[in-house]
């Protein structure tokens, strides 16, 4: 049997309301897959959402961005959905923009906000 596709799910702070609901929205969808989060976005979703079982790497800014960026790297998360806050000055904002790159080089499907999420999971979906 194939391996279930791993999806990275992440919001900052401003963002976390915006990926609840999200996530709550498509819940059976995203059961399908094998969700990985940084911390605080992980338990957040985790309590949202009781199906779906998330795997918690560390929280952003002590390391969690550049976490599942090496998961990235690794061939082991094969998309990505990062609720970003364009509007809020980052202690970590390096780490966001490796894992970004690395989203870019790596070239896995990516959304950086809610509109282009929605059509990802929809994709997604299409092609299982
Ligand atoms: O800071 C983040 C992404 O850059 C998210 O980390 P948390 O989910 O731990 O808040």
């Amino acid at each position: 049997m194939p391996k279930p596709l791993r999806l990275a799910l992440i919001a900052h702070d401003q963002k976390k309301d915006d990926m609840v609901a999200f996530a709550r929205a498509h819940e059976s969808r995203l059961s399908r897959y094998e969700i990985v989060s940084t911390g605080t976005t992980g338990g957040l979703v985790q309590e949202a959402c009781p199906s779906l079982s998330v795997r918690r790497v560390k929280s952003g800014p002590l390391g969690g961005d550049q976490q599942i960026g090496a998961m990235i790297a690794e061939g082991e998360v094969q998309a990505m959905i990062f609720f970003i806050d364009p509007l809020s000055p980052m202690p970590h904002d390096v780490d966001v923009k490796a894992l970004t790159r690395l989203g870019s080089v790596y070239d896995i499907p990516m959304a950086l906000n809610r509109a282009t999420a929605e059509m990802l999971v929809e994709k997604l979906a299409d092609e299982k």
